[in-house]
C-alpha cells in the first residue's frame, strides 16, 4: 500500500505581497507524493517549478494552503529546520558544497546531517573507506580526490558531490532542481544514472525538474505536467508508459 510522505493542499504562494506588484505564482496547488515515488516535474519557463520547489523547502511560506510531512503539519517550518528531512540540489555545482573544505570533509559534514557533533579527524579517518565506495560510483574521477577541496573540483564532480551530500543521510524528500542542466552531455547521463540508481536503492521519495522531456519519460515513476502556478497533468502508470516525447511535446505545447 503506498502511504502519502509528503501532501500540499491548496497551496496559493504569492511574491510582492502587499505592493503593486503582487502575483500569484502558485495558485491553488495540490500534490500527494507517496512513498518511493520519482516524479519528473516538467513545464514551461515560469510555470512556477522553482517556486514549488522552494515552497516546499521553506524558502517562501505560502499564502494559504497545507504542508505535511506524513501526517505531521510543517507549514509554518522554517527553511533551516526542514534541512533535516528535505535535501535539494540545485542545477549550480557551486551551491550545496563548502568549497574549502576537502571532498571527504563535505562528506562527513552531510553524514552527521541533523545531529549535534563535532568535527574530529579520527571520524574522518573512520568513514574514508565508505567515502571511496560511494565516490566510485561514478567513473568521473571524484574518488581520487577526497582530499581535495571542493572547490577544485570540475563542474561534474562537484555536481556529484552535491548529490551524494543530499542523499548520504535518507531525506524524506529529494528535490533536484535540473541538477544536470549545467553538464555536459556525458557526465549529465552518467549523474542521472547514478540517481536513478540511488533514488531506487534507497527507496527515496524525490521531485526532479528537468526541460528534457526524454529524460522526464524515461527517469522515474511519474510525471508531472506544471502550468501557470497548477498541475495541469499527472502522468503515471500505462498512461506514462505509453507516451512519446513527441506526444508530450504536443502536449506541453498546448499549454502555451
Ligand atoms: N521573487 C519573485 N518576485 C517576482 N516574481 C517572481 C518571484 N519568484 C518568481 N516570480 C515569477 O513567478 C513566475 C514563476 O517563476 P518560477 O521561477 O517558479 O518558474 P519556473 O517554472 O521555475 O521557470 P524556469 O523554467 O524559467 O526556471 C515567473 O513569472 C517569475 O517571474
Amino acid at each position: 500500500m503506498t502511504e502519502p510522505v509528503f501532501t500540499l493542499s491548496d497551496i496559493v504562494t504569492t511574491v510582492n505581497t502587499g505592493t503593486s506588484e503582487e502575483q500569484q505564482i502558485l495558485k491553488n496547488l495540490n500534490l500527494t507524493i507517496n512513498k518511493g515515488d520519482f516524479i519528473t516535474v516538467i513545464g514551461t519557463n515560469g510555470a512556477g517549478k522553482s517556486t514549488l520547489f522552494n515552497t516546499i523547502a521553506g524558502n517562501i511560506k505560502p499564502a494559504s494552503g497545507q504542508i505535511l510531512l506524513g501526517t505531521k503539519n510543517i507549514t509554518s517550518e522554517n527553511d533551516i529546520k526542514r534541512t533535516n528531512y528535505i535535501s535539494r540540489v540545485f542545477q549550480d555545482p557551486k551551491m550545496g558544497t563548502a568549497p574549502r573544505m576537502t571532498v571527504a570533509e563535505n562528506l562527513l559534514l552531510a553524514l552527521n546531517r541533523g545531529r549535534r557533533r563535532k568535527f574530529k579527524p579520527r571520524h574522518l579517518k573512520q568513514q574514508i573507506a565508505k567515502f571511496q565506495e560511494l565516490t566510485k560510483q561514478i567513473p568521473n574521477g571524484l574518488s581520487e580526490h577526497l582530499n581535495t577541496p571542493a572547490g577544485n573540483l570540475s563542474g561534474g564532480q562537484r555536481q556529484t558531490l552535491s548529490f551524494l551530500m543530499a542523499t548520504l543521510v535518507q531525506p524524506d524528500l529529494l528535490l533536484l532542481d535540473e541538477h544536470t542542466a549545467a553538464l555536459d552531455p556525458k557526465t549529465s547521463q552518467e549523474l542521472l544514472k547514478l540517481t536513478a540508481k540511488i533514488v531506487e536503492q534507497e527507496q527515496l521519495s524525490c521531485l526532479m525538474i528537468t526541460h528534457h522531456l526524454e529524460d522526464a519519460l524515461s527517469y522515474g515513476n511519474r510525471t508531472i505536467v506544471l502550468n501557470d502556478g497548477q498541475i495541469q497533468s499527472d502522468l503515471s502508470g500505462e498512461a506514462r508508459a505509453n507516451l512519446s516525447t513527441t506526444d508530450l511535446l504536443t502536449y506541453f505545447n498546448d499549454l502555451e
